[in-house]
């Protein structure tokens, strides 16, 4: 189906990539519906972290068009993989998850009582109220993680974007995130995640498949993920 204005966001098109690089995407057509969860799934190096760069308008295409519908003047939260420079820094994850809330009230603003509610909150959805005092970078992998995820949550955008949110989290932590994206969704947000986890991904309400840069497939997870379409991905069958 091609994209239409009732999705959040459009990609007509799209070729992106990186400086003196071949296309790390080429040609997307695809869209991502609004207030549901879209799953972004392929192998290493199949431009799912592209994509997202995207969508969230901080890469941008040499070639097509990306149409975000429902904006309205809110920038998309992007929740990227745990980076070794947030680690250095002297933050508590209370601080981490604070920082989600300068997209409201610019940086180094003193928060207000709402900021420090949705803090509390999104630290609370996350199961880190426990370790809210601690150093970012004292925690572990898993740990750090959620802390990441409670950030993008606090940001409280209309389009949530996550590279592999769950990436070396434990069953529990990675049921959690789960669920804090479904009711994300429910509450009208578009979530957008690039995931391995092929169970995640057919818990989602749409899919795009990648593979070297191009759309193999998108649509319902569970017609998108076949056992074939799989196996084309990761090369072993063309
Ligand atoms: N900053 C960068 N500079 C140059 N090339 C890059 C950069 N980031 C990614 N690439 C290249 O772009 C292509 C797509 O990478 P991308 O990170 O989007 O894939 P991915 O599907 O997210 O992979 P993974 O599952 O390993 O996270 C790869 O060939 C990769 O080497």
């Amino acid at each position: 189906m091609p994209p239409t204005s009732r999705d959040a966001v459009a990609l007509r098109g799209v070729t992106a990539g990186y400086p003196r690089r071949p296309p790390a995407l080429r040609d997307i057509t695809a869209r991502l519906p609004r207030a549901g969860r879209t799953a972004v799934v392929g192998p290493n190096g199949a431009g799912k972290s592209t994509l997202l760069g995207v969508v969230a308008g901080v890469l941008r295409p040499t070639a097509g068009s990306v149409t975000r519908h429902e904006d309205a003047g809110r920038r998309p939260a992007l929740v990227v993989q745990r980076s070794a420079a947030a680690d250095a820094l002297p933050l508590t994850v209370r601080d981490a998850v604070a920082m989600g809330r300068w997209a409201h009230r610019g940086p180094w603003r003193p928060l207000t009582r709402q900021d420090r509610a949705v803090v509390r909150d999104c630290l609370d959805r996350l199961g880190l109220l426990d370790l809210a005092g601690r150093q970012l970078g004292e925690l572990s992998g898993g740990q750090r993680q959620r802390a990441l995820v409670a950030q993008g949550l606090a940001q409280d955008a209309r389009l949530l974007l996550l590279d592999e949110p769950a990436a070396g989290v434990d069953l529990a932590a990675t049921r959690r995130i789960s669920a804090v994206l479904a009711d994300a969704a429910e509450r009208g947000v578009t979530v957008v995640q690039a995931t391995h986890d092929l169970d995640e991904a057919l818990r989602a309400d749409h899919c795009l498949l990648l593979a070297d840069g191009r759309l193999l497939a998108e649509g319902p997870p569970a017609a998108v993920l076949t056992p074939e379409a799989l196996a084309r991905a990761v090369g072993l069958r063309r």
